[in-house]
């Protein structure tokens, strides 16, 4: 590996954190965003690892990559990586990437009390709205791609647990819902553990025995993770997403906010721009409301509005030792 620097800017959305590669990447070969994921996976899987998982990271760290946009109006592309792999879709990131475009010059020329930042996103285009007053950024709030309900009480056997049934949802990702309830569990009460486990479990039997498709391209169609959520009749909506390989999001998870709000609205429980407030794993909080119907393919879609706030923690550099085979990544769990 001929890496000698990677800098970073480190911030967190919600308690989720992002670390954004300012340098130090090589150049990423292809033409479109799926096809630079592509490359990278085949050809430069050690630079995530470097970076994502320990000693300079752990198994819930999540960062992004900013590449050139390949779609008319979008100020940069976004390449999301985590402990497993790249993700489609990152609700968290964005919130940040809003403040950071802003912040770091990427957009010359902000204007209050919002300016817009078009994003490419691997599962499409993404705008985000910053706020901007007196030459500082604020909350951020977006329009993500369009979101549906993909497939309703698909059918799961678990372990210890039974069958249980659980909605699969689109919001950049998909993802099986699941009220905690029929898990036996509370996202009040029961441990981040057993939680992560019941959720970990669903996801990894689906993977076995649903085939997804995505309007646009199989390289969007897989299933990213399972979301535990409450029952409605709780006063907050309250949500934990475990994606990717067995990893956490501390945030109320941007996408799966898309994606729930999707599938309360094909059922009739929100209205168009009726707004919900969603608490994540550590109690923080994003606001979500369904802002146009749509189409996507053969789906009937929603798009759906998230806003939260991304906050600066610092900057990093990262180097490793051509003798240090440990320093290139691992998890210990
Ligand atoms: O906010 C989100 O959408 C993301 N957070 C981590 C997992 C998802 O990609």
């Amino acid at each position: 590996m001929d890496i000698l620097k990677i800098t970073t800017v480190e911030m967190h959305t919600a308690g989720e954190p992002l670390r954004i590669v300012t340098s130090g990447l090589p150049v990423i070969a292809g033409n479109t965003i799926l096809e630079k994921i592509r490359y990278l996976r085949e050809n430069h899987d050690d630079i995530r690892k470097l970076i994502m998982l320990e000693p300079r990271g752990h198994s819930d760290m999540f960062g992004v990559y900013l590449i050139d946009a390949d779609i008319p109006g979008a100020e940069f592309g976004c390449i999301f990586i985590h402990n497993e792999g790249y993700s489609t879709m990152c609700g968290h990131a964005v919130i940040s990437l809003g403040r950071y475009a802003i912040d770091y010059g990427i957009i010359q020329q902000p204007t209050s009390p919002e300016t817009r930042v078009l994003m490419q996103c691997p599962c499409g285009p993404v705008e985000a709205f910053v706020e901007y007053k007196d030459g500082r950024t604020g909350n951020v709030r977006f329009k993500s791609v369009p979101s549906f309900l993909y497939m309703k009480d698909v059918s799961v056997e678990l372990p210890d647990i039974g069958e249980v049934f659980v909605d699969i949802c689109y919001g950049g990702a998909f993802y099986a819902f699941i009220e905690d309830y029929k898990l036996g569990m509370s996202l009040k009460t029961s441990s981040v553990k057993d939680l992560t486990n019941g959720a970990a479990m669903i996801t990894e039997s689906l993977k076995k025995s649903l085939k997804l498709t995505h309007p646009d391209s199989s390289d969007l169609a897989f299933l990213y993770g399972t979301i535990i959520v409450n029952s409605l009749e709780e006063d907050e909506m309250a949500t934990l997403c475990v994606f990717a390989d067995r990893q956490v999001d501390r945030s109320p998870c941007g996408s799966g906010c898309s994606a729930r709000m999707a599938q309360l609205f094909s059922k009739g429980l929100v209205k168009i721009n009726e707004a919900r407030t969603i608490r994540g794993a550590v109690g923080s909080k994003f606001v979500a409301r369904v802002v146009e119907q749509t189409k996507y393919g053969h789906h009937d879609a929603v798009i759906v509005e998230v806003s939260g706030k991304g906050h600066y923690l610092g900057k990093s550099v990262f180097t490793n030792e051509d003798d240090d085979v440990i320093g290139k990544g691992f998890l210990l769990r």
